[in-house]
């Protein structure tokens, strides 16, 4: 049962129902302040239609910071369909979704997240313009993973000059927990550096091609097992796989000084911020190290331009230094001086919209 309670911090929830197709969708537009709200589309098997309305509406809350964080002009969305991503797609699933899109009139704006690809919503393109992250063959920028993991090796830079004076990489190590297509990079972008690593992957053949690659370059890799990562002797944790992986055991195992990585949700809860500040371990709040990837694909609603993405990709290590030192003036987590920071630019915002609000034309609509 939905209560508006549950929804109270939102301005709008949809529920998508297309017999034909299939489509059993729920769009979340949780703060549209600083522009129209942008999200990508998750496909699970969820259990329960309570337990998507629960992810979409935490997920779409989470794109509100993402979004001004990177100081975008977009708010926070997200949606999800319910369904199996091996088993229950089809072209017409995914026109009947961006009919959906299509009827929010330029309010939300989605594309790939877990579950999805980018040629999932090609189809979605025939009913809707409001897609981004599509094929470069379709105008956009293609994989976002490359300025995502630019955005991880500026959110480094800044986090090694705050705590060791130096932005020079070589002879510094670190514990990268995946080696997907953001890890990997990362991980080789290190290796050129001369850094030392320790690895981790559920998937062998990346962990071989990395070790192989590094056989060419100066730095050097150790592979260690699963959970052995946390306690690897390296200066930084970088966590690039899952959500949740520090949590109360975790954190207690970690020997390095600061934690700066591309997975999403990397806390268990907020309140380990704390736990990190207090064990003296710096930590990059994910949302804002990760920021790339949405730099980039709403950067395809403005003529796709890399050198833009990667300009704004940059503006991640003074984020973070501003990040840094209001934690430490004021004696906060990072944690909570990310969400301050995001709340003050949100803020900020409404009170100049208010004085233009008379004269400017309608703000959504960008394409
Ligand atoms: N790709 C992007 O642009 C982007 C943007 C923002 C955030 N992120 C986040 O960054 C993380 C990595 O993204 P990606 O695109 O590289 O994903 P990916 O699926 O390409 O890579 C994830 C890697 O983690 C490995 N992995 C999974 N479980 C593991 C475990 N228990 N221990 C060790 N390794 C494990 C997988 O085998 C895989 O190689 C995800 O949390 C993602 O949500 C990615």
């Amino acid at each position: 049962m939905l209560e508006f309670e549950r929804i109270k911090d939102h301005e709008q929830v949809v529920f998508c129902n297309d017999p034909k197709s299939g489509l059993k969708a729920i769009i979340a537009i949780h703060d549209t302040t600083l522009g129209p709200a942008l999200g990508g589309c998750r496909m699970r098997p969820y259990a329960t239609v309570d337990e998507a309305v629960e992810d979409v509406l935490r997920l779409s809350k989470g794109m509100t910071y993402k979004c001004a964080a990177a100081d975008m002009d977009h708010g926070g969305g997200k949606s999800v369909i319910i369904g199996d991503p091996l088993k229950d797609k089809s072209p017409d699933l995914f026109r009947s979704f961006g009919q959906f899109v299509e009827s929010l009139n330029g309010r939300f704006y989605t594309g790939t997240d877990m579950g999805t690809t980018p040629e999932d919503f090609v189809h979605s393109l025939k009913e809707t313009k409001n897609i981004v992250g599509i094929p470069e063959a379709y105008g956009g920028h293609g994989d976002s993973s490359v300025p995502t993991a630019q955005g991880v090796i500026y959110g480094l830079k800044a986090t090694a000059k705050k705590v060791w004076g130096t932005e020079v990489f070589q002879d510094m190590s670190f514990a990268i927990q995946g080696l997907g297509k953001v890890g990997f990079k990362v991980a080789k972008k290190l290796l050129e550096d001369g850094a030392n690593l320790f690895v981790t992957d559920i998937n062998k053949s990346v962990i071989k091609e990395l070790v192989n690659q590094a056989e060419h370059l100066p730095g050097k890799v150790e592979v260690v097992k699963g959970d052995d990562i946390y306690s690897a002797p390296a200066d930084v944790f970088v966590p690039c796989a899952l959500g949740g992986v520090i949590n109360d055991e975790t954190i207690e195992k970690l020997k390095v000084k600061a934690v700066v990585g591309s997975a999403n949700n990397q806390l268990l809860e907020d309140r380990l911020g704390d736990i990190l500040k207090e064990r003296g371990i710096l930590y990059a709040p994910d949302y804002i190290v990760n920021a790339g990837g949405l730099i980039q694909v709403a950067d395809e609603l403005h003529h796709p331009n890399k050198e833009r993405v990667l300009q704004q990709t940059r503006a991640i290590y003074d984020t973070l230094v501003q990040i840094y030192d209001h934690a430490d003036r004021e004696n906060w987590s990072t944690v909570h001086a990310s969400n301050v920071f995001c709340d003050e630019r949100i803020e900020n915002r409404k009170q100049r919209n208010s004085f233009f609000s008379a004269s400017i034309p309608p703000k959504w609509q960008i394409r």
